[in-house]
């Protein structure tokens, strides 16, 4: 995908500088409120990284932004247009795509049959070709069934719907769980190479100093209200094990 395609030819010549901006959001599941007030955006071509401790709200934030959950209060814009009541595919027609933990592949189908499929009904061209371009390795597995294969190609098959819907705005969760640090980095780049085009990535992130070492922006939840949002350089590293572990990190654990 191009900067030109990511950014203007399928949504138009002038989108905002805040791919995805949320004011104000409240919300969570039925009675349960999770999300406290939340305010922040998601600039074009920057990768946010969504920080916090387990349960402070990070993966109900994602659904709510994706319209899986729909918020009890607050608005919700994606490329300047008020989407908060819209249906998760009018987003994803808007742009937005969501990568969720556990991947969201068919892992029963063949790779093939997966790409085929995460094209969106919407999309003028086939953009298969290209995007074995972004992810070589997928190349020599068209044929094999996807659960076969191993949990870093099965990530990058994920991560390729991004690329298929020309979404520019990609929300990621928890993309590197339980893949060998050689495979997270080869995911990272392909990450920085997506926001390279001009999308929005919003990426919740187990490896926070991975996480905050490409972000551009930090938003750090506790308990579903926004605690920090800012630079990465501007959050100190006291901070940052005070606000994501809690009462102070198990020794030799990866912050
Ligand atoms: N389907 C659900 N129904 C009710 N409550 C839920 C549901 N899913 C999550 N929660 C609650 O919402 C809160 C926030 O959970 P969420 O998964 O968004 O946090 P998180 O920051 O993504 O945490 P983790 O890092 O552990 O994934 C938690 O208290 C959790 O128990």
């Amino acid at each position: 995908m191009t900067a030109e395609s990511a950014t203007t030819v399928k949504h138009g010549a002038a989108l905002p500088e805040a791919a995805l901006e949320l004011h104000s959001v409240s919300g969570g599941y039925g009675g349960t409120a999770v999300l406290h007030d939340v305010s922040f955006t998601v600039p074009r071509g920057q990768i946010v990284a969504l920080l916090g401790p387990n349960g402070a709200g990070k993966t109900t934030l994602l659904r709510t932004a994706s319209g899986l959950l729909r918020p009890a209060a607050g608005t919700i814009a994606v490329n300047g247009a008020d989407l908060t009541t819209a249906s998760p595919a009018r987003r994803a027609k808007a742009g937005l795509c969501l990568i969720p933990e556990g991947r969201g592949i068919w892992r029963s189908l063949t790779v093939r049959e997966n790409l085929r499929l995460q094209v969106p009904k919407w999309a003028t061209a086939d953009r298969i070709d290209e995007v074995i371009e972004t992810f070589p390795i997928l190349r020599h597995r068209l044929h094999q069934v996807a659960g076969t294969m191993s949990g870093g190609e099965q990530q990058m098959l994920a991560l390729s719907r991004a690329f298929l819907s020309q979404a520019n705005i990609v929300l990621l969760d928890e993309v590197s769980m339980g893949l060998a640090p050689r495979i997270v980095d080869e995911i990272f780049q392909v990450l920085q190479k997506l926001a390279a085009t001009g999308a929005a990535l919003l990426l919740v992130e187990q490896y926070v100093t991975r996480a905050l070492a490409m972000a551009d922006r930090v938003v750090m939840l506790h308990r579903g209200a926004v605690a920090f949002d800012g630079l990465p350089s501007e959050l100190d590293e006291d901070a940052i094990v005070r606000g994501y572990l809690g009462v102070g990190a198990a020794p030799g654990e990866d912050v």
